[in-house]
């Protein structure tokens, strides 16, 4: 019987993530056995620091990419929403299961709803897309820097000056804290989620048709074409790491339906499209095509220059 070792960043979510695709390869029968590999990866290393100053998603997968063309590992479990737009020679996405959900919540002190904040109150969230878009509908409230993984962000809300944080619903369903956890959940007309979030991507190598043929099976149709346009939208709209982007599509009938957005950091400003479709990768570049036209472009340079 086939071995095979599947890749896993260290984390209490990764290795949950890792673990219930083996549990699901192994229902639907497929003949491997499996091993674990665990890799620490850049951006784990250096989580105090903000992530868009670092260099972004890729320090999360390159270290796994590695790996898999190296033949160490043969496949690796991600959330997709840490996959860059692009991925390297040889390597593929083998396997998009079914979403889980896709928007992201607030857990507040006292389970304060988002409306009822009071003006002045502190939000932790270390992404731009959050907080972008929290203060396009409340720029009266602060927003305060956190990293760390899931459970360091929740000690955090604890024990530091945070009157709320921001996270995203699917990692705390995955680790069956939601319903202990959770204050409210944030619609996507507050909050469009990140490209990807709350799907997984396992990645693996093209050449590897047998281990392909088993994945394929636990690919959910509509996640992964949802998933395809909002990718198409990241590649072509180029924002970069220091740019708040978010893109969320669902399936419905046979239509894909994407919101795209980009936004500056202080939320002034803010461009959506919704756009409607049948393929994916039209749909994406389209959300991008007419965001561009919107004057996209120009927002984005201003971003970059005042980062600078
Ligand atoms: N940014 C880190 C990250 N990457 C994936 C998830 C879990 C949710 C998901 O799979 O989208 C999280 C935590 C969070 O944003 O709350």
């Amino acid at each position: 019987m086939r071995k095979i070792i599947v890749g896993s960043r260290r984390s209490k979510l990764a290795l949950t993530q890792t673990n219930w695709v083996i549990e699901q390869l192994k229902q639907l029968g497929a003949p491997f056995e499996f091993e674990v590999k665990e890799i620490v990866t850049k951006g784990d290393q250096i989580l105090h620091v903000t992530l868009s100053k670092v260099g972004g998603k890729g320090l999360f997968v390159k270290e796994i990419e590695q790996a898999m063309l190296d033949r160490e590992i043969d496949f690796a479990v991600h959330s997709m929403k840490d996959m860059p737009a692009v991925l390297p020679d040889g390597l593929m996405i083998g396997c998009v299961p079914k979403r889980e959900d896709h928007r992201d919540v607030l857990i507040s002190k006292g389970h304060i709803p988002f409306e009822q904040l009071p003006s002045g109150a502190v939000v932790g969230t270390s992404s731009l897309r959050r907080s972008a878009q929290l203060l396009a509908v409340r720029p009266d409230l602060q927003i305060q820097w956190i990293r760390g993984n899931i459970d360091t962000r929740l000690a955090k809300l604890q024990t530091d000056a945070y009157d709320a944080i921001i996270l995203a619903a699917a990692g705390l369903h995955r680790m069956g804290w939601a319903k202990e956890v959770i204050t409210q959940y944030l619609s996507t007309d507050i909050c469009v989620p990140a490209v990807g979030q709350g799907a997984l991507a396992i990645e693996c190598r093209e050449d590897d048709a047998e281990l392909l043929h088993w994945l394929n099976k636990l690919t959910d149709k509509q996640t992964e074409r949802a998933t395809r346009a909002e990718r198409a939208f990241l590649q072509h709209i180029e924002g970069g790491c220091q740019v708040p982007v978010a893109g969320y599509a669902y399936v419905d009938e046979d239509a894909i339906v994407l919101t795209a957005l980009v936004a500056t950091p202080n939320g002034t400003e803010v461009l959506k499209e919704v756009v409607q479709g049948t393929e994916p990768e039209k749909v994406g570049t389209e959300a991008a095509k007419r965001l561009i036209e919107r004057g996209a472009k120009q927002l984005i340079g201003r971003v970059l220059k005042e980062m600078q």
